[in-house]
C-alpha cells in the first residue's frame, strides 16, 4: 500500500483519475501540480497523479515544464478519461444561472468550454482557480452575487452545488490524458495487469544541437526508418532565451533493446541530447472503471 498524491481538493477529475488507475491506495490531495510533484520528490507520498493533456486545450503546460525543469521523475501509467464539464451554482440560483457575473474554473477547463461562456455568460467575469473541485468549493462558500464553477458531477455533490448545464464543453469527445509519476522503489505492480505490450508508450526528451540545417528532419527520420510509430510531438521553451526549445516525443511502444537504443545512440550521434521519461502502460477509464464518464 502506498500514498498517491493528485491535484485536489476532493472532487476533482484528477482524483477520479487517480482512484481508477491506483484504486487501493491513500489518495491525498494538494493544491497544485508542483506540489503533487514535489510530494513525491520528498518522500510524502509514492506517486502522483497529474494531468498531462487535454484533447480540446492540448498539453497541460505546467506538468511538462515543472517535470522537465524543476523536478525529474518517472512516468510509469496513463490513464486516459473522458471529461464532461458543467456549470455548477448554488441551489437557488439554479432558475437565472444566466445572470452568473463571475465563472471559476481551472484554466484548462475555461478553455473547454470557451464557445459556451462566449454565447451564454459573455458579460461574465472569469476567475481562473487551481482546479475545477476548488472552483466549485469557492463557489459553495459564497454568501454575496451569483457565482458558477466549471466542474464535474462528483463536485457538484461534494459541495451541495446544482448543476445548471451539463455537458458543456464545446467539443464532444473531450479527454484527458493524466499520468503516474513515481521515484524509487514504489512497486507499480497493481496497475500492470492484463496490460499487453501494444499499450505502451514511451516518451522521450529531445533537444537539438544548435544552428544544424535539417535537425529535426534528422531526428523524425531516425524514428522512421525503423518503423516506430510516434503518437505526439510537440515543442516547449527551453526557458534559455528565444528560438530555444526541446521536443516531447511519445512513441507507441515499450522500451526495447534494440530500436529505441537504437534511436538514443543515433541522435546522440548527431549531437542531440536525449533523455527518456518513462515507458508505461496506457489505460483507458472506461476499461478501469466499467463506468460512463466524469460528468
Ligand atoms: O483535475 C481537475 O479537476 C483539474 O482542474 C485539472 C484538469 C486539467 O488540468 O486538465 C483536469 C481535467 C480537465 O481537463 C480539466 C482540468
Amino acid at each position: 500500500m502506498g500514498t498517491v498524491a493528485f491535484l485536489g481538493p476532493k472532487g476533482s477529475f484528477t482524483e477520479a483519475a487517480a482512484r481508477a488507475i491506483l484504486p487501493n491506495e491513500t489518495h491525498k490531495p494538494y493544491r497544485s501540480i508542483p506540489d503533487c510533484i514535489d510530494a513525491v520528490k520528498e518522500n510524502e507520498v509514492e506517486c502522483a497523479v497529474v494531468p498531462l493533456e487535454n484533447a480540446i486545450e492540448g498539453s497541460v503546460n505546467i506538468t511538462l515544464d515543472y517535470l522537465i525543469h524543476h523536478q525529474r521523475l518517472e512516468m510509469v501509467a496513463e490513464v486516459t478519461a473522458p471529461i464532461s464539464q458543467n456549470l455548477l451554482v448554488q441551489n437557488q440560483h439554479s432558475e437565472n444561472w444566466e445572470k452568473v457575473t463571475t465563472v471559476y474554473s481551472h484554466p484548462q477547463a475555461i478553455a473547454q468550454c470557451h464557445q459556451f461562456l462566449r454565447k451564454y455568460l459573455p458579460d461574465a467575469k472569469v476567475s481562473l482557480t487551481s482546479s475545477t473541485a476548488e472552483a466549485a468549493k469557492l463557489v459553495s462558500e459564497m454568501d454575496k452575487g451569483i457565482s458558477a464553477a466549471i466542474a464535474n458531477d462528483i463536485s457538484a455533490k461534494e459541495y451541495g452545488l446544482t448543476i445548471a448545464k451539463s455537458n458543456i464543453n464545446d467539443y464532444e469527445n473531450n479527454r484527458t490524458r493524466f499520468i503516474v509519476l513515481k521515484s524509487g522503489n514504489f512497486n507499480t505492480g497493481s496497475f500492470m495487469r492484463s496490460n499487453t505490450e501494444s499499450n505502451y508508450k514511451t516518451t522521450l526528451m529531445i533537444t537539438l544541437p544548435s544552428d544544424y540545417s535539417g535537425a529535426l528532419h534528422q531526428v523524425l527520420s531516425a524514428f522512421a526508418w525503423r518503423k516506430i510509430n510516434l503518437s505526439k510531438i510537440e515543442s516547449r521553451p527551453m526557458k534559455t532565451g528565444l528560438g530555444n526549445y526541446f521536443f516531447i516525443i511519445d512513441v507507441d511502444m515499450k522500451m526495447d533493446d534494440i530500436l529505441i537504443p537504437g534511436v538514443r545512440d543515433e541522435l546522440k550521434a548527431l549531437g542531440c541530447g536525449v533523455e527518456i521519461l518513462g515507458s508505461y502502460p496506457c489505460f483507458q477509464w472506461e476499461a478501469l472503471t466499467m463506468n460512463g464518464s466524469v460528468k
